[in-house]
Parts: C-alpha cells; structure tokens; sequence
C-alpha cells in the first residue's frame, strides 16, 4: 500500500508492457518504425495508447479528434479501437510525418475514417466549429505544440459534447513544469498556468494519470 503515486525504473516498466499492453500487428509495426526515426519521443507511450483504446469502449466513442498525429500511432489505435463505425479528426501540419502515418493507416485499413487536416491546429479546430460541428465529438486528444495548448483546449471544450472527454499529453515537460529554468522556452509557463488553472474550472471534470509525460483528462459537464 501507498499514499503516493510510485516511480520506477526501466524494468518494472517493461513489465508493465509486456502484461498490459496489447496491439494489432500494424499498430506494432508502426511503433517499431517510430522508434528509429529522429523524433521517436514524440510518439505516446504505448500503455497511453492502451488506455486510450480502453477508454474508447467505455464511452463508447464514435467520433475522435486529435491534434497532433505525427506518425500516426495514437490515431490508428484510437481508430482501431472504434471499429468500422469510428470516424476520426486528424490535425498536423508536417507533410513527413503525416505520409508516414497515412501508410500505415491504410496498412491497417483504417484509413478511409481519418480525416486529416494537414494546416495549423487552431485553424482546423475554428473550421470545425465554424462547420457546425460543435458538441460532436466524443473524445479529443491534445498532444501539439504546448503554447497553443490554452487555445486547443477552448476550441475542444466546445467541440466535445457534453459528457466527452479531453485528453491532454505532455503536461509534465518532463519535470520542467516544476523546475523553472532561467531562459526556458516561453511554453513552459503557458503550460504550467494552464495546468493550475485546470482544477478551478467549472466546466469540466479532472483527473490526471502520471502515466508517460503526464495526461490530464476533463470530461466535459
Ligand atoms: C507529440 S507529436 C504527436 C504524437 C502523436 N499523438 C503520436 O501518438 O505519435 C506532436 C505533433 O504535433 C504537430 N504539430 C506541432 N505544431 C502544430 C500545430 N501548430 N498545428 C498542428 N500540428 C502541430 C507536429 O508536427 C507533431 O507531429
């Protein structure tokens, strides 16, 4: 038993990998390819992505946006986790990236229930809503740039419908959060006051998991 939340090293890690998480082969793939690319880290971990996966079924999502897909591995397994009925929102703006995610959505054969908006985020998300789409997603996903995390979330808290949830990724910056350094990026204070503010807001309900680099999920009242 414990009062805290535990931390722990690369094995017990593994572990939990290897009794938690499940993947469609394509999805593995995918995993593996990102793992060699220049930018691996930006890819969730893969138990977030179990998560998520769990998440879908207990909701009942039909309908999932995302800001920030990169090479597209928490896309595909939202995607996969909603079935055939499942329609997706992609937001990214890098032409590299997206190729890659787009060949092994369609590898897994999802790819023709993702829609991906390839401009900035902000844009897409004020397009949605300027589309009527407001209050039609069941769940989003936050995981781009960190400065524009305030605005992302505005835009999904009219997005989501009533009862949806928003997932936030990244919201420790590896510690930065709380370990303010002289001449640190300007999105390190954004993200710590939008953080705090978070559990004062009457519009949703909180709850964060210390899981990968910290996601914080609201569901919206
Ligand atoms: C942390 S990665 C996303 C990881 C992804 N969710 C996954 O599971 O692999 C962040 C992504 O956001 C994209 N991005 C950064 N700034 C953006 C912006 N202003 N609008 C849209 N996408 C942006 C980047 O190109 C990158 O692919």
């Amino acid at each position: 038993m414990t009062r805290h939340t535990m931390t722990f090293g690369p094995q017990v890690a593994e572990y939990l990998f290897d009794i938690g998480v499940q993947e469609h082969p394509v999805q593995r793939e995918l995993r593996e390819f990102t793992a060699g690319h220049r930018m691996a880290k930006m890819q969730i971990a893969p138990e977030q992505g179990q998560f998520l996966g769990w998440l879908v079924q207990l909701l009942g999502v039909r309908r999932y946006l995302e800001i920030g897909s990169f090479t597209g591995y928490s896309a595909l397994t939202v995607a996969l986790a909603m079935g055939e009925s499942g329609r997706t929102v992609a937001c990214d703006m890098s032409v590299e990236f997206s190729s890659i995610a787009m060949d092994y959505w369609r590898r897994a054969g999802v790819a023709e229930r993702i829609q991906l908006y390839l401009q900035q985020g902000l844009l897409t998300l004020h397009q949605l809503l300027a589309d009527g789409a407001a209050d039609s997603f069941d769940l989003a996903f936050i995981d781009a740039d960190k400065s524009n995390y305030p605005g992302y979330y505005e835009a999904c808290l009219q997005l989501v419908r009533p009862g949806g949830v928003i997932a936030i990724d990244n919201i420790l910056l590896n510690g930065r959060v709380v370990a303010p350094q002289p001449g640190q990026p300007h999105s390190v204070d954004v993200l710590r006051e939008f953080n705090a503010g978070l559990k004062h807001d009457p519009r949703v309900d909180l709850c964060i998991l210390p899981m990968g680099d910290g996601m914080t999920l609201l569901r919206r009242r």
